[in-house]
């Protein structure tokens, strides 16, 4: 079927038109303005279609445009509201739309430019933040890539976009070329052995959650637009939103202690307030202001880190809610990292089959990771994370302040999570590392940390805003994770979960260049962010085994085949299913000490 190269959605401002122009030119190709072929389909301008036959003639006339665009081999830039079309949104999927996205003061520089734009008239400052407001979700819905065009040339944007559409072009090649019946789980073969090809998934495209959903092994490209004043500017607390069937919202700042007592509501009568033992301070002062807000409080104390992530620990959690007789509108509140809020999670998620959980997060890895998107957990003999359920917070609340007793290897192993989210979605968060060879990043009270924390909430909260039960998408925050729960395991759980998520980002990145699909710069850049951190990225060589069963193990088995998260480029993540044993061994190799 033809299709346009790619479709360009935006705000008026955002420059689609002048990057389409580049971008026809560069591929050889026809530009199709879909305002303007409504003009000369039409037969009058714009303004005068709306003023003779309103704004819902124009959108009729713009589906049956965009439609008859959508099937032809060119680039395609749309209007700013042609997306508020149900039928055009529907009409875009399966296509590679880009979102060029654009800060609300750039983008009224530059329609103050040009002609006459209807939906501005008036106060064009105010309707132009109105609309972007509006839409922004709505673009972000349809976009296969999020392109910021801020402070960038057309031809600077224009060739970003280029080089997106050469990796999508190098996925399907490499999809196409690389498709072969799954090799079975088992330890690497010797170099002799015929084993099938690992084949590789291609990114997702167009708002294809049904897609996602029926094929379960497709993870998805996703831009971040991630300017910090779109997810909140420095110095107020940023407020990220998660979608979802329950909407709930990620708040950064300080002071946060009236958020948590707001979160809780009126309705409760009892609150258990579960907490690590490094954080019972924190626990006792959100205790007590829960208290004075007319709660009865009940605290209780897990063990510390990993130790808190078993049957046991749940089941003295339930002996708790039910001698204080917690009923469906008493709430769960915990405090702690990424361990206490994933079994609080849990506990909270099975008494009663479900209540309200609120997470207060003090480590950097459960602000920017475990607090938001619902996964709750303990391990098992078995594996990390074997059981558990999807049970959302009603609100996540991470006061910065936290981070100032947090030991400096723990705020390390957080970054790792941080790290993640750049290599999968946002680039910007490796820039900011490398700026000052990672200092900033490092300093708990540092501008660059609230950034990174922001970025990184950011990625997570439209993946899992998108793909809450890990369909297809949700499936990229698992990068390096594959490797990393198996040395967590194999090591008895005595290593932190971002360190060996470090280990795991490099092992999967080695894994991706063994099978012929990333460049050894993109590697390399692994090593180097993480090392500008103190976090490792090598393994001892004589565990593969071991971790092998482990990897066996992982979620993402299909078939008893291995899967893992890779890239094809930084911000392009796909899954690699069934890597070939002599691809494993020179990943494995290429990490070990
Ligand atoms: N549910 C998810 O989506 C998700 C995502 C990522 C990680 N995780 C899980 O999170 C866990 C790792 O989280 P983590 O790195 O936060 O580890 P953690 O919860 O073990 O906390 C690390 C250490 O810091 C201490 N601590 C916590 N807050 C402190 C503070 N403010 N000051 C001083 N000490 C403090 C803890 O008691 C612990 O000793 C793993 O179990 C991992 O599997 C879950
Ligand atoms: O939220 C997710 O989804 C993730 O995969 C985030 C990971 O960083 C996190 O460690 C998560 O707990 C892993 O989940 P699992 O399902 O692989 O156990």
């Amino acid at each position: 079927m033809t299709s346009p190269h790619v479709v360009l959605v935006g705000p008026p401002g955002a420059g689609k038109t002048t990057v389409g122009g580049l971008l026809a030119r560069a591929l050889h190709v026809e530009l199709y303005d879909a305002d303007a072929e409504v003009e000369r389909t039409a037969g009058t301008t714009i303004p005068e279609l709306f003023r003779t036959h309103g704004e819902e003639h124009f959108r009729h006339l713009e589906h049956e445009t965009v439609t008859r665009l959508l099937a032809t081999d060119a680039v395609v830039s749309l209007g700013g509201g042609a997306v508020l079309h149900p039928g055009t949104r529907e009409a875009l999927r399966g296509h590679t739309v880009v979102y060029l996205d654009v800060d609300v003061e750039e983008a009224l520089v530059r329609v103050s430019r040009s002609e006459e734009r209807p939906l501005l008239a008036g106060d064009p400052a105010a309707r132009l933040a109105a609309l972007v407001a509006e839409r922004r979700p709505v673009y972000e819905a349809v976009a296969t890539a999020v392109v910021r065009t801020n402070d960038r040339s057309p031809q600077n944007v224009a060739e970003e976009i280029l080089a997106l559409l050469s990796a999508r072009a190098r996925h399907t090649a490499s999809t196409t070329a690389a498709a072969g019946s799954p090799a079975p789980v088992g330890d690497p073969a010797p170099a002799d052995t015929p084993t099938p090809a690992g084949s590789t998934v291609p990114a997702g495209t167009a708002g294809d959650a049904g897609g996602r959903t029926s094929d379960a092994e497709t993870a998805g490209r996703i831009g971040v637009p991630g300017a910090p004043g779109r997810i909140g500017v420095p110095g107020a607390p940023g407020r990220i939103s998660v979608a979802g069937a329950n909407p709930y919202d990620v708040v950064v700042g300080h002071d946060l202690g009236a958020e948590v007592v707001d979160l809780v509501g009126s309705d409760a009568s009892r609150v258990l307030v579960v907490h690590a033992p490094a954080t019972v301070d924190r626990a006792r002062r959100l205790g007590d202001a829960l208290s004075a807000a007319g709660r009865e409080v009940v605290l209780h104390e897990v063990p510390d880190a990993e130790a808190a992530k078993t049957i046991d620990v749940v089941a003295r959690c339930w002996d708790r809610l039910g001698e204080h007789r917690f009923g469906r509108q008493d709430v769960v509140v915990a405090v702690g990292g990424g361990a206490t809020t994933d079994v609080a999670g849990f506990v909270a998620a099975s008494w009663l089959r479900g209540v309200r959980l609120v997470n207060v997060p003090t480590t950097l890895l459960g602000m920017v990771d475990a607090a938001l998107g619902g996964k709750t957990g303990i391990n098992t003999a078995a594996g990390k994370n074997l059981v558990g359920a999807f049970h959302p917070p009603a609100g996540v609340v991470c006061d910065l302040a936290a981070l100032t007793t947090l030991p400096a290897a723990d705020l390390r192993a957080g970054l790792a999570e941080v790290v993640k989210a750049g290599f999968i979605a946002d680039e910007r968060i490796l820039d900011l590392v490398e700026a000052d060879g990672g200092a900033a990043a490092q300093d708990p009270a540092s501008p660059v940390l609230r950034e990174l924390v922001q970025r990184a909430v950011a990625v997570k909260a439209r993946v899992v805003g998108e793909d809450l039960r890990e369909a297809g998408l949700r499936e990229i925050l698992n990068y390096g994770h594959t490797l990393a729960h198996a040395i967590e395991r194999t090591e008895a759980y005595s290593w932190r979960h971002g360190d060996a998520v470090a280990v795991g980002m490099v092992f999967a990145a080695e894994l991706a260049h063994a099978a012929g699909m990333l460049d050894a710069a993109v590697v390399d850049r692994h090593r180097k962010v993480l090392s500008l951190l103190g976090l490792p990225t090598t393994y001892r060589g004589d565990r593969w085994p071991e971790l092998h069963d482990a990897m066996a193990r992982d979620k993402k088995v299909r078939d008893d085949a291995l899967r893992f998260v890779v890239l094809t480029d930084i911000a392009e993540p796909t899954v690699l299913r069934a890597p070939t044993p002599e691809q494993l061994r020179a990943a494995y190799s290429a990490v070990s000490a």
